[in-house]
């Protein structure tokens, strides 16, 4: 996980200092990117400990069309907690999007002068795989979690906003676009997250995952985890583990938290650092 030290250090020499929405300020960068490739390991942090169990949890719950968080509660995920509401709902965020994103079609019908719609839902994770299938050169494999007329109601505008799949000789490549990037404490999760993503789409559709290429607008480093990102930075990188997924799987949908086996991880001890809420 060079890369992702790298990114850091980037951050530390030749970034701005500024105001944030949480009132906290940051250390920002505007436009990083880093590739890690899969065949090199599975790109989970190894200069701090990570719960690779908060995270398998999120993504299957994203993956389930959920947006609230009784099921991430339920497995003893904390980490959405701070933004849900008393009933635990976070509005239409990732889980909504990516499986029911709302859409009006034209008819060729009219009430009076008005024109009339009809309101359906994208299943973008049921397309994305089934294009994979029928169209594996293509272009346009894209999933948006960014829906303008939805972000009002989000308890979180997604920051991982957008990402595109892409198939090259037997590879298949993830990139996310991350709008906005808490280093520290969120993207060695995205990274983790994105990866599996990756492994599992590939897993399905028969291709060996290849890269996960993580672009980022606003890269920061929050001004109360500079001491932690320091004390990281001290530490060196360690070979990476390997993720295995132990189980013939055909569905996206069908993964289970057991399906996945990690290897080989041998991290340094945790470090701890507040949320900006
Ligand atoms: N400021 C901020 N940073 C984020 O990374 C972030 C948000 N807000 N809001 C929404 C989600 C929630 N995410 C989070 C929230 C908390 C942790 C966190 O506290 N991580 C700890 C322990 C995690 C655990 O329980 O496993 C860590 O040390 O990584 C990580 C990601 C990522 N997102
Ligand atoms: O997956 C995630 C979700 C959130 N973040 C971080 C990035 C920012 O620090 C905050 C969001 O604040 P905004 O003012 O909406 O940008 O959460 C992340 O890094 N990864």
């Amino acid at each position: 996980m060079q890369q992702y030290h790298d990114a850091l250090k980037t951050i530390l020499e030749t970034g701005e200092v500024s105001t944030d929405r949480t009132g906290t300020g940051t250390v920002a960068t505007f436009g990083l990117q880093s590739r890690y490739s899969l065949a090199d390991g599975f790109p989970l942090v190894t200069t701090k400990k990570l719960h690779l169990k908060s995270i398998v949890h999120e993504l299957l719950w994203f993956l389930s069309g959920d947006t609230n968080i009784r099921y991430l509660t339920e497995n003893g995920v904390s980490i959405w907690n701070e933004w849900a509401d008393e009933n635990g709902d976070l509005g239409p965020v990732y889980g909504h999007q990516w499986r029911k994103f709302p859409a009006l079609k034209a008819t060729d019908r009219t009430d009076g002068d008005d024109p009339l719609f009809l309101a359906r839902s994208v299943d973008q994770i049921s397309d994305l795989v089934d294009t994979i299938r029928t169209s594996p050169d293509s272009r346009r494999l894209i999933v948006s979690a960014w829906n303008p007329g939805e972000v009002p109601d989000m308890a979180l505008p997604p920051c991982h906003t957008l990402w595109q799949v892409r198939v090259l000789n037997g590879r298949m490549h993830l990139q996310l676009y991350q709008r906005s990037a808490d280093m520290f404490l969120g993207v060695p999760f995205n990274i983790a997250s994105y990866a599996l993503l990756l492994a599992m789409l590939a897993h399905v559709t028969g291709y060996e995952a290849g890269d996960f290429v993580h672009t980022i607008g606003d890269a920061h480093i929050y001004s109360n985890h500079m001491e932690q990102v320091k004390t990281q930075l001290s530490r060196s990188p360690k070979p990476l583990p390997r993720l295995r997924i132990k189980r013939e799987v055909s569905s996206i949908f069908d993964f289970r938290y057991e399906d996945f086996e990690i290897t080989g991880y041998d991290p340094d001890p945790h470090i701890s650092a507040p949320v900006a809420v």
